[in-house]
């Protein structure tokens, strides 16, 4: 699936491992010259360790056998399955730039093709980067399969939020949803909303000499995505601390996969207490006044208490964390990405503010940007693709099988963890030339692929991607029509295990002449 010059960045990957075994051999016979006391019987020390030794080695067996046992009836995919109780549970978490692959990834997929087997935390886990499966994966959630965060996940965010849900209250949970982001987005004013919040932005960053572009474009959306979860007002003096918490929150997140460190989970957990008594006098507040609620002004809470009076307390404010988090963090990081690659590629920067430029007539560079302007801009929607693509904002979803799944001759048994990789589905040479490239104009001659799936696919497709469009498209508008920028480092995106900009992305802007 690699190509040569992908096979010649491996290589340095495999002199660790090397190093790796030269080490261990000559740590194994130091370890001989120390045994021979132990023959002699003269070492309590290590005498004393046998009886636990003996314990383990016995246990490790028990449950080798067990799991072969189990796995009898099962023919997973290949994959090199190494320790049965640690397995690969660290590697494909190593931080390296978003453009690439974790090495570990490479190897496994280069060794055994697009779909492999490897074990996490004891457990068979199947890595996929092949796109016929993986849609097969999302189109049979709820049927055949079922998303399978990571336990932290759900611990942090709460139960009642959209990806803990299943069968019909999933449904209904989806549903309300898609009507909220559906009437958000078709309200007159939320084109209009979005830039004059924009235009805001641009105003403060004209006054400064750096800018930390990736914290003031978190704060520009959070007070967006605030406003219309919980009403809360950019100027209401608790919008400092519901920030504070929900970056806390993600924080945790970042950390679950690994549950580590564990100092970020509780203070994650303790955020979320914040988070959920402010929802919680909210809604008392509110439901005072439900017959005072006018549609144009409602914001989650309104829609939650409105539409499903029912729902216990713990799960609005669990819908309401999925919300803020789904809809705010990836978003701000397609933006901060958009921002990184245009700057690393003058070319399409040019071609992006002519296009922009041509909408307004060339010469009004007030005009407000109109749905018709939004939806004919084809460099624009290319560049946002492209920055989705290379940017691998989701690098991977994570599905559990409900029942044995006959699928090209494997046979993955009820309960092993699937992990759609969609960042190796982006990177994939065989799909994208020169995939670790950003070159937007591939877009215009493609214009789609089958190994794109920045939002997901099927029944969990993100209800949101229009929306994110929208807000990556007005910023990018207000940010390059009449300014230029320079990229300060530059600071390079790093996948940790998310994207993460180590300097905060710093930039300075230069009004245009
Ligand atoms: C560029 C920005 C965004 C990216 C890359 C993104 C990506 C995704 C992905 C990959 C999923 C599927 C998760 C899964 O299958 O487990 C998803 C689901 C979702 N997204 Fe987005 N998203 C973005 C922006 C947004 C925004 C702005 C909103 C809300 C306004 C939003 C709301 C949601 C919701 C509610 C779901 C859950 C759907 C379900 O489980 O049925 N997203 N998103």
């Amino acid at each position: 699936m690699y190509t040569i010059r992908r096979l010649q960045q491996l290589q340095k990957t495999f002199f660790p491992y090397n190093f790796w075994v030269s080490q261990k051999q000559h740590h194994c016979c130091s370890q001989v010259d120390q045994a021979e006391p132990i023959m002699t019987g003269a070492d309590p020390v290590l005498l004393s360790l046998r009886l636990p030794l003996t314990v383990i080695a016995v246990l490790v067996s028990i449950f080798w056998i067990y799991g072969r046992k189990k796995g009898r009836h099962s023919k997973l995919p290949p994959g090199d399955k190494r320790w049965p109780f640690i397995g690969s549970t660290f590697s494909p978490f190593e931080s390296h730039p978003v453009t690439t692959l974790a090495d570990f990834l490479n190897i496994q997929f280069f060794r055994y093709g697009k779909i492999f087997t490897t074990r996490y935390r004891g457990k068979p886990l199947v890595i996929s980067a092949d796109p016929e499966f993986n849609r097969f994966v999302f189109q049979n959630e709820l049927t055949l399969f079922q998303n399978d965060l990571p336990s932290g996940f759900r611990t942090i965010v709460g139960e009642g939020s959209i990806p803990f849900l299943a069968g019909e209250t999933y449904r209904r949970a989806r549903s309300l949803k898609h009507a909220f982001i559906n009437s958000w987005q078709v309200q007159t004013r939320f084109l209009a909303d979005v830039e004059e919040a924009v235009e805001r932005v641009m105003t403060s960053w004209r006054q400064k000499s750096l800018i930390m572009a990736n914290e003031e474009i978190s704060k520009f959306l959070f007070n967006l995505t605030i406003e219309k979860s919980m009403g809360t007002a950019a100027d209401d003096p608790e919008v400092v601390e519901l920030r504070k918490a929900f970056i806390a929150v993600n924080n945790g997140i970042y950390a679950a996969p690994l549950n580590l460190p564990f100092t970020r989970y509780s203070k994650a957990l303790k955020a979320r207490d914040i988070i959920c008594n402010i929802i919680k006098r909210k809604a008392e507040d509110r439901k005072l006044n439900i017959d005072k609620m006018d549609e144009k002004e409602s914001d989650l809470i309104w829609y939650y208490l409105k539409n499903d009076p029912s729902m216990p307390i713990q799960s609005v404010c669990g819908a309401i964390i999925g919300f803020v988090f789904a809809a705010l963090f990836n978003t701000q990081n397609s933006i901060a990405l958009a921002i990184y690659f245009l700057g690393q590629c003058p070319k399409s920067l040019q071609q992006l503010r002519d296009e922009f430029k041509k909408k307004m007539n060339d010469t009004d560079t007030t005009k407000k940007l109109t749905w018709d302007d939004y939806k004919n801009m084809e460099f624009c929607q290319s560049v946002i693709n492209e920055t989705l693509r290379l940017g691998n904002i989701v690098p991977r979803l994570w599905r559990k099988t409900l029942s044995d799944i006959n699928y090209k001759g494997y046979i993955i048994p009820q309960g092993t963890t699937i992990m759609t990789h969609i960042a190796a589905m982006h990177l994939d040479p065989s799909a994208f030339e020169n995939p670790d490239i950003f070159h937007p104009w591939r877009w215009l001659a493609i214009k789609k692929s089958n190994n794109w799936m920045p939002f997901g696919g099927g029944v969990r497709h993100c209800l949101g991607s229009e929306i994110a469009r929208i807000q990556i498209t007005v910023f990018l508008r207000h940010l390059i029509l009449n300014h230029d920028y320079e990229l300060v480092g530059p600071d390079h995106p790093v996948a940790c295990p998310l994207v993460q900009f180590p300097k905060g992305l710093p930039i300075t802007i230069h009004p245009l002449g």
